[in-house]
């Protein structure tokens, strides 16, 4: 078994906003440059939340004039205190493995997920309005003219339910989430997405609803209690994040889950596959 890859530790102190897959340049100017940020736990990120984005980037494309500039994962920080939860810094590690591997265009924004304290999803929407319309002036269209990014709140129909059950989010940040920024919702199966926008109709022309063409029910849930049963994780979340999960022994029964790569399977592969080399012929 090779040794395990030290978890890095991304620090406030190195902290820098990341833009390097931020478009340089809109391809129409015409249009209105949109950035997607995908707010929650992420612990362990895996393909939905990707193909949220994707999804998203389809649905700008041909139902409305935004042209998308750019998409950010912002995981919670560890003070959110979710069962389940993994330290931020694995957490952060997993998004980044999977946005670099399997995506040109997401990028993983430490900025959240490193604070100590809890940051409301308002302030974490302000700050990204911060770093690309205010400290940046928004994204260039032509001959050296900016235009501000319209900042939106990615996320799927649970979250936005939530923004009915009373008491988990304050009315003010709920206003002005939904006005100033607004929000790209992907249907989730077990979410009636009707009944979760029912109370939100005043803010309806901001809020988009993207229909998940393919349904697909993947959780981080799923994914963590089929480590604690020890049951195979791949094709669910990205290879490297599957092998990350292995090497740092994330979600097991104890903290800890067997590596079954000694046995001459992949990591994260069923202990029900055939070990290879075991055949009797
Ligand atoms: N299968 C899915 N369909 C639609 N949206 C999803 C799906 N999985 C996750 N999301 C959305 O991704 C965002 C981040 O999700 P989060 O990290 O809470 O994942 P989760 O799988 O719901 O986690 P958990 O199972 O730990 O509650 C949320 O907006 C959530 O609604
Ligand atoms: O800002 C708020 O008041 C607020 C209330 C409830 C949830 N949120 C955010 O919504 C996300 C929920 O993630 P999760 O994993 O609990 O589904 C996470 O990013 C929270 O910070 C934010």
């Amino acid at each position: 078994m090779s040794a395990p890859v030290a978890a890095k530790t991304p620090t406030m102190d190195n902290y820098t906003f990341p833009v390097n897959r931020l478009k340089k340049q809109m391809d129409n100017p015409e249009k209105t440059p949109l950035a997607l940020i995908a707010c929650g736990s992420f612990s362990p990120i895996t393909y939905l939340h990707l193909r949220m984005f994707e999804m998203c980037a389809d649905f700008a494309r041909f139902s409305t004039d935004f042209e998308i500039v750019g998409g950010w994962i912002s995981p919670v920080s560890d003070a959110y205190k979710k069962t389940g939860l993994a330290k931020a810094a694995h957490r952060i590690n997993m998004c980044q493995l999977a946005v670099d591997q399997g995506s040109s265009w997401i990028m993983v924004d430490t900025w959240e997920p490193l604070r100590e304290e809890y940051t409301v999803t308002a302030e974490v929407l302000d700050h990204f309005n911060a770093e690309i319309n205010d400290v940046r002036g928004g994204v260039e269209t032509s001959g050296g003219a900016k235009k501000k990014v319209h900042i939106a709140l990615l996320a799927g129909a649970d979250l936005i339910q939530t923004m009915s059950t009373p008491g988990v989010w304050a009315p003010e940040d709920i206003d002005y989430i939904l006005r100033n920024f607004g929000a790209f919702i992907v249907e989730r199966s077990g979410t009636d997405i009707d009944e979760a926008l029912s109370t939100l109709q005043q803010w309806k022309d901001n809020i988009y609803v993207i229909q998940q063409l393919v349904q697909n029910d993947i959780s981080s849930t799923k994914i963590r209690l089929f480590r604690r049963r020890d049951m195979s994780i791949r094709y669910l979340v990205p290879e490297p994040v599957v092998h990350y999960i292995e090497e740092h022994s994330l979600y097991g029964e104890d903290g800890g889950s067997s590596t079954h790569e000694k046995d001459g399977k992949k990591p994260g592969e069923s202990l029900g596959a055939p070990t290879p080399g075991s055949s009797s012929t």
